[in-house]
């Protein structure tokens, strides 16, 4: 089983994508291949081989044009619009499609595998327009990208730079694959680009839901808030285990182990006492995330299904993106729900009426130049623009489906759709923590100079990371390139924040 992180692996140019040598494989392969071939010689009429695509699958195409076939699939797709992927999302399409085809049921042959290895390896990056899918039926105009590069038309992204793929073969004395008959279908047919931007999004889903954490204990620690919300005892009753999981690592980091008592202390706003509450939501959504996601990124999307074994080609629908539709619709309310949390931390603390004596906008100026001063105001407001445009993206994309193409694909899945919209989200929530942290570490330190609660040692040692980042805010000063800084460190995952 291939693993979110294996494909995250290659995607980043961490580790090669490399083919199985085991005779198994290759034979399992291959035989895909002839029984096709067979079929084709014996019963003359394969669907998508042999006959126009989706609803004009009733229309035979003549055996002379059937060499043709995969160009023309790939060449009346070729209608994407929006911008193009990254290189990395482009390389984890890549590296998704052929853990699919992998699977030998596709009916492709090696070399074809082999081509998409030769792609990552080289850096040879088709350009792939992210819309104009509807999730159903695959991925079919975005991965006409990858079929076209294959054959050596359109255009990659190689050394940095946009070029005509035919001119990067050249280069490397490569020659324009011919797709053989069925593998125009096999590339196209499938859930590989809303798949592998799935990817991207699990994995800063899960560092975002560690990384509100510990802004969280923070934000608790600057307000003076009270630690004891996160007793092991109070969330033994109530067994969420990603939510518990999130009350351990916000004792941990505010070092209360056990509460007194009868606690004296007040009961803090929600935002802060009811964060494992929103980000145990997360926790305890990534292992179904994953599930779905594995399961979809394991397996084989496209249609039909040849089984070499029994001798039959399978008709159905397995390019329908469902699961990953879901997914991603979720992860999008989830993950938004994490910057309106923090948005909500940061509303508190810049506020003199909530921030139990902290300075208005938790300005750092002389008191002196109090009056000149804005702190985080604008910061704040700046949050909560980034957190209200988050929200307003979790519409879900898979209840808009649209009967399409004739009516042959009526029920759709907006798979694709609903994992861009979730990237865009994360975005969002980035910014929303790289601000909130910032103001969180100025709100310790202006705490320790009001109080004599001194600083739990994981805290303490996380500040002190970030202080070798960006200094703390005396007088006003524009925080944009600090802001974009701890943005881009966030999608780093800079901070080895907590062990699993
Ligand atoms: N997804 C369709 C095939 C198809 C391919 C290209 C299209 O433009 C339309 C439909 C099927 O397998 O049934």
């Amino acid at each position: 089983m291939v693993s979110l992180e294996d494909v995250l692996a290659v995607a980043e140019g961490r580790r090669r994508a490399i083919l199985s040598t085991t005779p198994d494989f290759r034979q399992r392969i291959a035989k895909g291949n002839v029984f096709l071939e067979r079929l084709l010689a014996e019963d003359g009429v394969v669907y998508g081989v042999t006959t126009g695509y989706g609803d004009s699958c009733n229309r035979e195409v003549s055996a002379f044009d059937l060499e043709q076939l995969p160009r023309q699939l790939y060449t009346f797709h070729g209608c994407g619009l929006g911008e193009a992927l990254t290189v990395e999302a482009a390389r984890a399409v890549i590296m998704v499609r052929l853990v699919s085809l992998c699977r030998g049921v596709s009916g492709v042959s090696i070399e074809l595998l082999e081509r998409l290895v030769w792609l990552l390896d080289h850096d040879v990056i088709p350009v792939i327009p992210e819309e104009g899918s509807v999730g159903a039926s695959g991925d079919l105009t975005p991965l006409s990208y990858l079929a076209a590069v294959l054959c050596g038309e359109r255009e990659v992204l190689h050394d940095g730079k946009r070029r005509p793929t035919a001119e990067v073969f050249a280069e490397h004395g490569l020659t324009a694959y011919r797709l053989k008959p069925k593998e125009g279908l096999a590339l196209m047919n499938g859930t590989a680009v809303m798949t592998a931007l799935s990817v991207f999004a699990f994995a800063r889903t899960t560092y975002l839901a560690q990384l509100a954490t510990r802004i969280t204990a923070l934000s608790v620690h600057a307000l003076n808030g009270n630690p004891y919300h996160f007793d092991a005892e109070l969330f033994a009753a109530k067994p969420h285990p990603g939510q518990n999981k999130v009350a351990q690592r916000l004792r941990e980091d505010l070092h209360a182990p056990e509460s007194p008592r009868n606690s004296s202390r007040l009961q803090d706003r929600y935002s802060t006492r009811c964060a494992p509450h929103v980000i145990g939501v997360v926790e305890d959504a990534l292992p179904w995330w994953r599930q779905f996601l594995e399961n979809e990124l394991n397996s084989a999307n496209d249609n039909p299904l040849i089984d070499a074994e029994q001798g039959k080609v399978m008709h159905g629908g397995h390019f329908y993106g469902g699961h990953v539709a879901f997914a991603m619709d979720s992860l999008k309310q989830a993950g938004a729900n994490l910057a309106d949390l923090l948005d909500r931390q940061l509303a508190l603390l810049v506020d003199a009426r909530f921030n139990h004596g902290l300075p208005s906008n938790l300005s750092g100026a002389a008191p002196e130049r109090a009056s000149l001063n804005h702190g985080y105001k604008a910061v704040q407001i700046g949050a909560s623009a980034w957190t209200a445009e988050a929200l307003k993206l979790t519409m879900p994309a898979s209840v808009f489906s649209r009967s399409t193409e004739c009516h042959n694909q009526d029920k759709v899945s907006m798979g694709t759709i609903a994992a861009r919209d979730a990237l865009r989200i994360l975005t969002l929530v980035e910014q929303v923590a790289a601000a909130t942290l910032h103001a969180a570490c100025q709100g310790v330190e202006l705490r320790s100079q009001i109080s004599n609660t001194p600083l739990p040692d994981r805290l303490a040692d996380f500040l002190a990371d970030c202080r070798q980042i960006f200094p703390a805010l005396g007088e006003d000063r524009a925080l944009e390139h600090e802001l974009r800084t701890l943005c881009d460190l966030i999608r780093q995952r800079h901070w080895n924040l907590y062990d699993a």
